[in-house]
């Protein structure tokens, strides 16, 4: 391969994101009752004001044509041969305005009745889906891009906006119209009736061929842009690298192709779905040609008036509409049905870390931990921990160490539940952590996280996020005891400073004191520091340092650092490679035994005084 169509081959390997399958799956119905099901709550308050809103702009609508034959052939050409009367006009001209005007404020009412359900139930759906993925487990997004998670709660809710707001009351009316029509038709001349709609048939024979490739491309319109946010989202989060390395050219080009693709995708389904408007104009053309052609005969033959054939006329134009209408509305329902498959996988989809239908409530804990042979693996096969045992007494600091891979993370993550072990149980207090609720269990394990993630808010908020009801007096305490109350006042509006989103304009060092103040402030047993206190400089380290003796203080603590000076003093360092513990003991014992401890140590020194 030439260098650079290997780099062609290397750059068409970034960015490759999962696609969803595209199938084919016949109509579903269960789903489609399963939607509907959201209109329940709204039943009994507002649909029948849009019901009988919808019977009378029917109704009204297919009366207005009945009085245009009336004034016809009563008024301007009477039957018996007599003379017009304009007096008789004006009464039925009076009457159409007035049927016009009760359309009018039927169709308004209606319209505004199903915007506020339409939107009700969207608001109902997206707080559904949305409370369901927070209870989602890790391993849920570790499958999944950003994006395309968010693409959900936006892009496949909207979809279904239209459905909700016009679509459903649409798609009814225009059915009650159209077996109107047709009934009215064919009382009027059961002959003329039928000629006029035997291209009715041949119609639905086209058009349903049609439908099958709409469906498809729109499910593939969802796909690219399910990508497309994927891509975005990614390529937001890491637009410092991006642009540390110069890849800007790169990724407009690659945004560029997943764009185009969407664009080309897009026209491709709305082609089709513009083919269903041919086919509905040469039917309503042929309709139309019969209609006079046969309508002519009919008046000369004297079985059917010039009234009976004007409203002919006017009632075949309405006939075609909603038949075109319910080609579109079908097309609709097929982006809805899209969505909606994509919104109930998520509904659907169940935390793989489930809690016990009667799982108690974790009573306050001491702080004892224990895993029990625990074995873990993240994809089948390729194990993670392989038989883990270590007891935590409560108060002690526990140190995990060991090279990048060997496990550290997999075992806080363990002891927090983000994921359960594949064999073995961890313990606290004795009790094993699958038995009692999710929520007893974390509000009592505490974590700092290296990438400290700032929400958007004032800095007092963002403290506050450990405990909701803490005082501002709390607050304030918990900044000063973690050496973050200095800063936090230099700040221009000290505590009540915005930070932006994953607090962007605060120093690493300081994310980190802000996290130390939160992780206090939630004041719990177990505290879980996840190299909390790397690529910090020598003054910060020595500031939180000393935040950390008032964090640890009295609580089991398990630390991972890969600096020295944090684990110096722990109680217990546990040494771990490719998912076991290899060594443990404090720094001197472990030092004395010259294994892996020490070489890591000694490999720290000589990195630093190199
Ligand atoms: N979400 C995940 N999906 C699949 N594999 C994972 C996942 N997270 C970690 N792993 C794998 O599990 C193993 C242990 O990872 P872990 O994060 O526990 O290591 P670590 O010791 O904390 O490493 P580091 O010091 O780099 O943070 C590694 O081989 C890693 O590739």
């Amino acid at each position: 391969m030439s260098e650079q169509a290997a780099k062609a081959q290397n750059k068409k390997e970034r960015f490759v994101y999962q696609d969803d399958e595209l199938i084919e799956k016949p109509f579903n119905w269960a789903q489609l009752r399963r939607l509907f099901h959201y209109m329940k709550p709204y039943r009994k308050q507002l649909l029948p004001i849009i019901i009988i809103m919808m019977i009378i702009g029917t109704a009204t609508r297919l009366a207005i044509p009945t009085i245009i034959i009336m004034a016809i052939d009563e008024a301007i050409t009477p039957k018996d041969g007599g003379a017009g009367s304009v007096i008789k006009l004006y009464e039925y001209a009076g009457m159409a305005f007035g049927l016009y005007i009760v359309q009018w404020a039927a169709n308004t009412l209606r319209i505004r009745y199903t915007n506020i359900i339409g939107q009700r139930i969207i608001y109902d759906l997206r707080h559904d889906l949305f409370g369901h993925i927070q209870k989602l487990s890790f391993r849920f997004f570790d499958k999944r891009p950003a994006g395309s998670v968010l693409v959900r709660v936006t892009n496949d809710v909207n979809a279904l906006q239209d459905l909700f707001t016009n679509g459903v009351v649409n798609l009814m009316m225009d059915c009650v119209q159209l077996v109107g029509i047709v009934i009215i038709l064919l009382a009027w001349n059961f002959q003329l009736g039928l000629a006029v709609m035997i291209t009715v048939p041949l119609m639905f024979i086209v058009s349903s061929t049609l439908r099958r490739r709409i469906r498809f491309a729109w499910q593939d319109v969802r796909m690219k842009q399910s990508r497309i946010n994927a891509h975005l989202n990614e390529s937001i989060q890491g637009i410092r690298v991006t642009q540390a390395y110069v890849q800007e050219k790169d990724n407009i080009g690659f945004f560029d192709n997943m764009n185009k693709v969407n664009m080309l995708s897009w026209n491709k389904a709305s082609a089709l779905n513009q083919a269903f408007g041919p086919v509905i104009e040469i039917t309503s053309a042929i309709g139309t040609l019969i209609l006079f052609w046969y309508g002519s005969y009919l008046i000369q033959t004297e079985v059917i008036t010039i009234g009976i054939l004007v409203g002919f006329a006017t009632y075949i134009g309405n006939f075609w509409d909603p038949i075109n209408r319910l080609g579109q509305m079908y097309s609709q329902l097929l982006i809805a049905m899209a969505s909606s498959e994509r919104i109930f996988e998520f509904i659907d989809e169940k935390p793989t870390v489930g809690e016990l239908e009667h799982a108690k409530d974790l009573q306050e804990i001491r702080g004892d931990v224990k895993f029990e042979k625990i074995v873990f693996e993240y994809e089948k096969g390729r194990p993670a921990l392989k038989g883990i045992d270590l007891e935590v007494k409560a108060g002690q600091s526990i140190a995990l160490v060991g090279h990048t891979g060997s496990g550290k993370s997999t075992i806080i993550n363990l002891l927090c539940r983000f994921y359960d072990p594949v064999q073995g149980r961890v313990l606290i207090d004795g009790q094993d952590i699958r038995n009692v609720t999710i929520e007893s269990l974390r509000s009592q394990v505490g974590i700092v996280l290296q990438d400290t993630f700032i929400f958007s808010g004032s800095i007092r908020d963002n403290i506050r996020y450990g405990r909701l009801d803490a005082t501002d007096e709390e607050i304030e305490l918990a900044a000063q005891a973690v050496n973050a109350h200095d800063f936090i006042m230099s700040l221009p509006d000290g505590y009540e400073t915005q930070v932006q989103e994953r607090g962007n304009a605060l120093s690493m060092g300081q994310r980190q004191l802000l996290s130390f103040a939160r992780a206090l402030l939630a004041d719990p047993r177990v505290l879980i520091l996840d190299e909390a206190t790397a690529s910090i400089d020598t003054e910060t380290e020595l500031k939180i340092q000393e935040a950390l003796k008032t964090l640890l203080f009295g609580r089991t603590s398990f630390i991972i650092a890969h600096r020295l000076s944090t684990i110096r003093h722990a109680d217990n360092i546990v040494v771990l490679d490719h998912g076991q513990i290899m060594e443990q003991g404090n720094h001197d014992q472990l030092m004395e035994q010259r294994g892996i401890y020490y070489g890591l140590i000694e490999a720290q020194y000589r990195f630093l005084s190199a």
